[in-house]
């Protein structure tokens, strides 16, 4: 055992659909179970978890799991709650056992399962090492200590959350490494079940008590003269001191111990695989005895376990704690073996029990075959007080059980815990009717003749953050009152109205976790509309799962369910009756991958459509700023079907119902091209194909953009060309400038046109322009081919950089379509094609340096072969310009002026100055 695991964190969302699923399947009960434990184990974190454990751990987790996934059955008649009834000395939110239907006295609460882990030494020490070690983890365990074997055995499953009262109202009991619970009284839906576990648990005569019977009779940690000084400290966890545990005898609460104990039968045997009755040592001690199905370990290790009477609570953290010592379970020799079945009861039964007399005597009449006198005294208690001893004893002699009477009922008191004694019912139904839902548990008449309580002397000084407690006293005339009159509104000892549950009309708890308050603070405040619709948790969770308001967990007869939880989706990969083993581990794996896999995919898919779906959305976004646009479906074409999700939603409506605003596009702005873009194709998942890039053949497009470098290279050339005709025909210097400036270097020919650079919007290159230096020259440069200079043809050669003698060849890659693809078509530049790097730096750096041709001009010019351009631009031997234009999409192109080529033969062809 690893007692500072962490444990799997399973989605809260994901347990609740296995729950849902559970609550409204049919079929009988350990099967639904079964295929809830199933699902559970599809789980990733579960998977994860278990990954490490043995299959007899396995299979004991299977085994745990289900017996809290069964206390959700419809059927059930218990759900564990909060309570803040320990809160201020634990400092954490606990739990509790509730009852979810009216319980007769002998039932058996078959569902409220415990068993017993045997701790190792070496497991226990570590156990009371972890919360010193780990304080972020909780320990949130039970430990009993067997007294006979002087060690400590772990309390799993749902019983361990049943508390403490010194007048319990169920009394605890064990057949082999099961513990269950008898009631000993009618206890109404809503309430408490209780045990007693033994006379000092809470130091001695049980003087740390915090139950509601020491509240009510100020006693133990309410006693007026209560001091907290040997409180036990959770970090002070420590083995049980027996000492003084035999001379502790006194029952806390009970009648006098003048009734002498009876000899109580230890051979009763088991009818069933079940809970309820009491075995004998060594029957105990096999493994197998208790296995429903011959594969069922119920916790791994679990092999000596006490015999009964041998087991005691030990406290969590109860360094000081005296423990009873109790003697063994016997039950009655006249005993018969039947058990009390199942409990099988209709919705209608869901009904919480009113506390008049009626409802009250109603509950003798609902007692199962279980319940029956005879049934009580098969049982014995392994956590025995004297008292318990002697009403055992008593019970024998007296065949009959003492329902509540309205005295018993009008003892009692609400307390701030998880549940409130309001009497009331769920909204809307169930009028003049109590909700019990609370913790104080029904007094026997002559506790309940009691002196109305003394006010508590705690309450003020009380420094918790709970809320406070109420200062009345709610009796059994209430329900009456609440009949013809508001429910009474629970008020606290400042007597504000406390905030209490829509549905249940319990007070609202706090629920703390370390200390911190998680839930239920400050709701006094909220507004009362708000307080008024406000639920328990134990409340909004009935509702999740049930959907139907607390505590009804069927629909009404005649009405439907209002809600239906998602079905299961993928199949669990094993019969849901077989064991899971290791075998089928892999098998889940795989199911598991599958499915994450699948959901990833889906996802992904989903992440691509909503980003399609976006992407349009922010384009147009002042469009439909302006226009409050309908989104409308995009008809698919016909035969086709969208195959999930929603359907596909245009971000622009096809049509518009009101004209599109006029958009003015500013002359320097690039204008749009007058063939309009093409539409770009979708493929059948919705997907944008891949654009087809074709040459541009639009000249006017074109030329309406600044001059490329090949264009203004042309420039300069002719330029060179008339001021060496002007220079033959006897121009002078000043004349050649002159008509440089003009524009004009012959009639025939057009004017030069002017381009002056684009100013960039922001950033640094709008300061590129602004400033002098090589950068903003060479973009004036590029930009402007009639920035004058001198002319000079060696500006045109470039300088020979390092890079370009040091590059490896340029690779041009020519990427075919999909549909014209063969093998990608990779084009090797000649080997002595430098690279360049284009770039406003490297072209001042040419045009700064010197003006001596490069190397690899020398030697083109030496072989009179042409070659391709010196990287992106090169003034090529015939004087026409080059370039290439490798765009994005890898497509390369020989551009000449303001036309581009497929090739350089054409480039030399179509060139106006042909040598
Ligand atoms: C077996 S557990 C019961 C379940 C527990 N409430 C929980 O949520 O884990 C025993 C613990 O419950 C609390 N408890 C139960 N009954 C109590 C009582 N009468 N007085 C004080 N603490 C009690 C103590 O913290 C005790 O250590």
């Amino acid at each position: 055992m690893d007692s500072s695991r962490r444990l799997p964190k399973v989605s809260a969302h994901d347990l609740l659909e296995i729950v849902r699923r559970l609550v409204v399947s049919k079929g009988p009960l350990p099967h639904a179970v079964r295929s809830a434990v199933d699902e559970l184990f599809l789980l990733a974190p579960i998977r994860y978890y278990l990954q490490n454990y043995t299959q007899k751990q396995i299979n004991a987790f299977a085994t745990h799991a289900s017996r809290y996934l069964e206390l959700y059955y419809p059927t059930g008649s218990i759900e564990i709650s909060h309570t803040s009834r320990y809160s201020h000395r634990t400092g954490k939110s606990e739990l509790c056992i509730l009852a979810t239907r009216n319980l007769a006295s002998g039932t058996v609460i078959t569902e409220l399962k415990g068993s017993m882990a045997n701790l190792t030494e070496e497991e226990d020490r570590e156990l009371k090492r972890t919360d010193l070690r780990n304080k972020d983890i909780r320990r949130d365990f039970s430990v009993i200590h067997s007294k006979s074997m002087k060690k400590n055995h772990l309390f799993l499953g749902p019983a361990r959350f049943v508390n403490h009262d010194c007048d319990n109202n169920c009394e605890l009991f064990r057949e082999g490494k099961y513990i269950t619970f008898r009631v000993l009284r009618p206890i109404a839906i809503g309430e408490e079940i209780t045990a007693h576990y033994g006379d000092s648990y809470f130091g001695r005569k049980n003087r740390h008590c915090l139950c509601e019977t020491c509240e009510k009779k100020c006693r133990g940690a309410y006693a007026p003269d209560h001091t907290d000084d040997d409180i036990p400290s959770d970090s002070s966890f420590s083995d049980s001191d027996d000492s003084d545990s035999e001379c502790d005898d006194t029952p806390a609460i009970g009648p006098d111990n003048d009734v002498r104990q009876r000899q109580l039968n230890l051979d009763e045997r088991r009818t069933r695989r079940g809970v309820y009755a009491v075995v004998n040592k060594e029957e105990d001690q096999s493994d197998e005895s208790d296995d429903e199905d011959g594969n069922v370990v119920p916790l791994a290790g679990a092999t000596d376990i006490p015999s009964p009477g041998e087991i005691e609570m030990v406290t969590e953290g109860d360094a000081n704690s005296d423990l009873t010592s109790l003697p063994s379970s016997r039950a009655p020799s006249n005993c018969n073996q039947a058990g009390p079945s199942r409990l099988h009861t209709s919705a209608s039964e869901l009904t919480p029990i009113s506390r008049s007399t009626s409802s009250l005597s109603s509950l003798s009449s609902t007692e199962g075959p279980g319940a029956s006198p005879a049934s009580k005294a098969k049982y014995q208690s392994i956590i025995s007080t004297r008292r318990q001893k002697v009403e055992a004893a008593a019970r024998l002699s007296t065949s009959t059980s003492t329902p509540p009477t309205e005295d018993s009922a009008s003892s009692r008191r609400v307390t701030r815990s998880s549940v409130s004694l309001t009497p009331s019912k769920p909204k809307g139904e169930q009028k003049g009717q109590s909700s019990v839902g609370s913790t104080p548990t029904p007094r026997r008449s002559d506790h309940a003749k009691a002196k109305e309580e003394p006010k508590l002397k705690k309450d003020d000084s009380d420094p918790r953050t709970l809320r406070p407690r109420l200062s009345t006293t709610v009796t059994a005339s209430e329900p009456a009152k609440e009949g013809s009159s508001k429910p009474e509104i629970p008020r606290g000892p400042d007597g504000k109205p406390l905030p209490i549950c829509a549905t249940c009309r319990s007070i609202l708890p706090v629920i703390s976790v370390d200390h911190k308050i998680v839930w239920g603070l400050g709701l006094e405040k909220e507004s009362k509309k708000k307080r008024e619709k406000q639920n328990c948790p134990r409340c909004m969770r009935h509702y999740a799962i049930y959907g139907e308001p607390w505590p009804r967990r069927l629909p009404l007869p005649g009405f439907a369910s209002t809600f239906t939880p998602t079905p299961r989706e993928e199949m669990t990969p094993m019969e849901s009756t077989r064991k899971v083993t290791h075998k089928v581990l892999p098998v889940l794996d795989r199911k598991i991958a599958a499915v994450a896999s699948s959901k990833r995919k889906r996802s992904s898919e989903e992440a691509d459509e909503e980003e399609e779906e976006e992407r349009p959305t922010k384009k147009h976004k002042v469009l439909q700023q302006l226009l409050p646009v309908k989104r409308v479906p995009i008809p698919l074409p016909e035969g086709q079907k969208r195959k999930r999700g929603r359907p596909r939603l245009s971000s622009l409506p096809r049509t518009l119902s009101a004209p599109a605003p006029a958009v003015k596009v500013e002359d320097d702005e690039m204008p749009l091209h007058p063939s309009g873009f093409k539409t770009q194709g979708r493929r059948m998942n919705g997907r944008f194909e891949r654009k087809v890039s074709e040459p541009s053949t639009n000249k006017d497009y074109d030329s309406n953009s600044p001059p490329g470098r090949a264009q203004r290279a042309l420039e300069r050339e002719r330029m060179k060309q008339i001021m060496e005709k002007d220079s033959k025909r006897g121009l002078s210097d000043g004349e050649i400038g002159q008509v440089a400036k003009r524009g004009r270097r012959d009639d025939n020919e057009p004017p030069l046109k002017k381009v002056f650079p684009k100013r960039m919007v922001s950033g640094r290159s709008g300061n590129l322009f602004s400033r002098p230096n090589p950068m903003s020259f060479a973009a004036r440069a590029w930009a402007n081919p009639l920035v004058s200079d001198n002319g000079s043809s060696d500006d045109d050669k470039g300088p020979d950089t390092p890079e370009d003698s040091l590059s490896p060849p340029a690779i041009v890659t020519v990427e075919l379509e999909e549909w014209e693809r063969g093998p990608s078509l990779i084009v090797t530049a000649p080997a002595i094609l430098p690279a360049y790097k284009p770039s406003p730096f490297s072209f001042a750096r040419r045009r700064w340096s010197s003006l001596s041709a490069s190397p690899i001009d020398e030697q083109m010019k030496s072989t009179n072969e042409t070659r391709p351009p010196h990287g992106m631009e090169r003034i090529l031997g015939n004087g026409c310009s080059s370039s290439i234009s490798t765009r994005p999409t890898g497509y390369a192109k020989w551009v000449s002026g303001n036309d581009m080529y497929t090739s350089e033969e054409e480039v030399r062809a179509r060139s106006p100055i042909q040598p």
